[in-house]
């Protein structure tokens, strides 16, 4: 499992354009017949990608955890990128279509990945209690319609893990769909100094790129993105993006509270 160490407003606004991929972007997360783990010092938030493409993939428990097991004192939010598969639990069997969501509960010994074609997107976060593990398809996520055609940022927001949502400790996860012909994410921009971020970008076209916005409000930095990569975001800093097409993105978030709607806008003139 590779380490990513938490980086200070100071030292990333003096970052030359390698520093902050290698601090800031997670590029392969999706490696066929894998598992592959980051561990972030953001809230020790773990993304990961998991691609069984046939064979049955085990939750591992790498020793930087120091657990008798990968959710001993932790919680997974899961969300598959690809077509159907399935995710056993413990030995209990959850189906999960294109853009469903699966939460386990801190406590569950044997996580296995499964389906030719599924690809998981991973979140993990330190858990303090253990909530039932539960399944939210995409068609249970009541979509939110966002933006405006004049603005190129008209969008869906499907939430899963929240705090109407899937009850979880700390974890938040949900996705969120452009519109053909919109190209902004999260415009205007945000921050929540209370929680970390992470984007995995999906489903962005053969050629077609992201570029990613970070940093505080006034030092803002661009990342080029490719499809199925992922950007570590600061609780102190905006996430937002551009694509040179439409694509979607999940976001998930760990920290001091689950709320979604609980942003410090940043009005669009202070920008810089
Ligand atoms: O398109 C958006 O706007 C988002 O999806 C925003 C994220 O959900 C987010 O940043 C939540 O804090
Ligand atoms: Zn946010």
């Amino acid at each position: 499992m590779q380490q990513r160490y938490a980086c200070s407003p100071r030292e990333t606004a003096a970052f030359d354009t390698a520093a902050l991929r290698e601090h800031f972007l997670l590029e392969n997360l999706f490696l066929t017949g894998q598992i592959s783990l980051v561990y972030t010092h953001y809230d020790r938030m773990v993304v990961g990608g998991a691609v069984p493409a046939g064979a049955e993939l085990p939750l591992p428990n790498p020793e930087a955890l120091k657990a008798d097991y990968f959710l001993e004192r932790r919680e997974l939010g899961i969300l598959n990128v690809g077509t159907a598969g399935y995710v056993l639990v413990d030995g209990t069997r959850h189906e999960l279509g294109n853009q469903d969501c699966l939460y386990v509960g801190r406590g569950a010994q044997n996580v296995r990945f499964g389906g030719n074609g599924a690809r998981y997107y991973l979140l993990s976060a330190p858990a303090h209690a253990t909530h039932p593990t539960t399944r939210r398809t995409q068609a249970e996520a009541t979509p939110v319609g966002m933006g405006t055609p004049e603005a190129a940022n008209q969008r869906t927001i499907y939430k899963y893990i929240y705090a109407e949502g899937i009850q979880s400790c700390q974890l938040v996860m949900g996705l969120t769909q452009l519109q053909p012909g919109n190209v902004w994410n999260t415009m205007p921009a945000h921050t929540h100094d209370r929680r970390m971020e992470a984007y995995l970008y999906f489903h962005l076209p053969e050629g077609q790129r992201v570029l990613h916005l970070m940093g505080e409000p006034t030092q803002t930095r661009p990342l080029w993105v490719f499809n199925e990569q992922a950007i570590l975001s600061p609780p102190w800093s905006i996430h937002t993006g551009c694509g040179t097409s439409a694509y979607a993105f999940i976001w998930g978030m760990a920290g001091e509270n689950r709320a979604y709607t609980d942003m410090d806008a940043v009005p669009l003139a202070t920008l810089q």
